[in-house]
């Protein structure tokens, strides 16, 4: 069984089909990249997974069950973590609060009990606690665990990022342009982070304009074009498949 299935999806604005009856599947254990030229419809996509945007017509399963009805802080519950495009961190908070946040989803302190200040809620605090500095460790950050985000160089922020969508514990991340406006001195580091957390059994789900990126670490790509499906494969069969290359044509350079 896919970990993740999305079957004929649908999500319009008036009459434009953004994404117009897309079929996906996400196996568990994957990095599954989704690309395709500007406007294809990926980041609708992206976000009908997550659950920000709603499905005009399909369903989204995950490890079996129905979640497109589902509010994004339910899907997150059931394992399903994502970063976005546009950096969402708290300068003004410690690394180690920007990544506890991340764990609430799985949080079971209430705001009465957070009141009341029972001890099983200062045992839940020292685990966040424990939780968030294993996922900064894994990002090799733990050593500025105590410093402000906002201190961090753009590339740290973004494993920043990964860190609080991991503190959740997912069984899927999905990264929305992992290295956008990443310095290229700064991105070997997120990609091997990506492939860290792979490796620790994360399936990760990704749209990425970098092909280079893509093409290098992505097990198997999905292409959309004007909201559908164009092509699925590996990389090696994804650039050289023609009507891929045809696709990007007139696409600058295909952003590599
Ligand atoms: N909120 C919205 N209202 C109306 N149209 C939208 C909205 N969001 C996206 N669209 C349109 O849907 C289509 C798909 O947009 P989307 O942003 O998903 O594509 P994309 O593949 O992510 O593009 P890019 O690579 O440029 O980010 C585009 O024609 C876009 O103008």
């Amino acid at each position: 069984m896919a970990l993740l299935d999305v079957e004929n999806v649908r999500v319009s604005f008036g009459g434009l089909h953004a994404v117009d009856g897309l079929t996906m599947r996400v196996q568990p254990g994957q990095i599954k990249g989704i690309i395709g030229p500007n406007g294809a419809g990926k980041t609708t996509l992206f976000n009908a997974i997550a659950g920000i945007q709603k499905l005009s017509a399909g369903t989204i399963k995950l490890q079996g069950t129905e979640i497109q009805t589902l509010q994004p802080y339910e899907r997150a519950a059931l394992g399903l973590a994502r970063t976005f495009q546009n950096l969402q961190i708290f300068p003004d908070l410690s690394l180690i609060e920007n990544v506890m946040i991340g764990y609430h989803p799985k949080a079971r302190t209430g705001f009465l009990k957070a009141l009341l200040g029972l001890p099983s809620v200062h045992k839940e605090e020292i685990k966040i606690e424990e939780v968030a500095y294993e996922k900064l460790k894994l990002m090799g950050l733990a050593d500025r665990a105590t410093r402000l985000a906002g201190d961090l160089s753009f590339g740290e922020s973004k494993l920043l990022e990964i860190a609080r969508a991991l503190a959740a514990e997912p069984q899927i991340l999905m990264l929305d342009e992992p290295i956008a406006g990443v310095p290229a001195s700064e991105q070997a580091p997120v990609v091997s982070m990506i492939q860290e957390v792979n490796k620790l059994g994360v399936t990760v789900v990704l749209v990425e304009h970098n092909m280079r990126m893509v093409m290098s670490l992505c097990h198997e790509i999905l292409v959309m074009r004007s909201g559908c499906y164009l092509a699925e494969g590996t990389p090696g069969e994804i650039s050289s498949n023609p009507e891929v290359i045809s696709a990007y044509l007139g696409e600058e350079a295909v952003h590599a």
